[in-house]
C-alpha cells in the first residue's frame, strides 16, 4: 500500500490544542487573577497602565467565536495575559507571583503539547 501522504493540519485540530490548554490554565490554582477580565473601575491605574486587557475568561470567548485562526494567535493573547501582570504588579507580589508560575506553567504545557504533534 502506499503510504499515505500526511494530512495537512486542519485549524480546528491546532485549536482543540488550545482548548486543552486553556481548560489547565483555568484549573489552575494560581489562575484566580486572571479568569475574568480586571474590573478597570475597582483597580486605579489599570486602564491607564496596560493598553490591552486580556484574561483568560476572554481568550475562551475568542476560541468559541472562531476568533483565532492559529495556534499563533492564541499564544500571543495568553502571553497578554501574562506580559500585563507584570507590567502592573510587583514580582514579590501575591498577584505576581501568581502570573509567574501561571507563565511556567503554560511555558510547560504548551511546549510539551506543541512538541508531541
Ligand atoms: C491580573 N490582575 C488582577 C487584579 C485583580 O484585582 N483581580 C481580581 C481578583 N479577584 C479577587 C477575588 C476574585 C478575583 C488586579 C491586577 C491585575 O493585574
Amino acid at each position: 500500500l502506499v503510504s499515505c501522504a500526511k494530512r495537512a493540519k486542519t485549524p480546528n485540530s491546532e485549536l482543540a490544542v488550545c482548548r486543552v490548554l486553556l481548560a489547565e490554565l483555568e484549573a489552575h490554582q494560581d489562575a484566580w487573577p486572571f479568569l475574568s477580565p480586571v474590573k478597570l473601575k475597582s483597580v486605579p491605574g489599570y486602564r491607564k497602565v496596560i493598553k490591552k486587557p486580556m484574561d483568560f475568561f476572554t481568550i475562551k470567548e475568542k476560541l468559541i467565536n472562531n476568533m483565532y485562526l492559529n495556534q499563533e494567535n492564541f499564544i500571543i493573547d495568553v502571553n497578554l495575559v501574562f506580559d500585563n501582570c507584570q507590567k502592573f504588579n510587583e514580582d514579590d507580589s501575591e498577584i505576581g507571583q501568581a502570573g509567574h508560575r501561571m507563565k511556567r506553567f503554560f511555558d510547560k504545557r504548551w511546549t510539551e503539547l506543541l512538541r508531541k504533534q
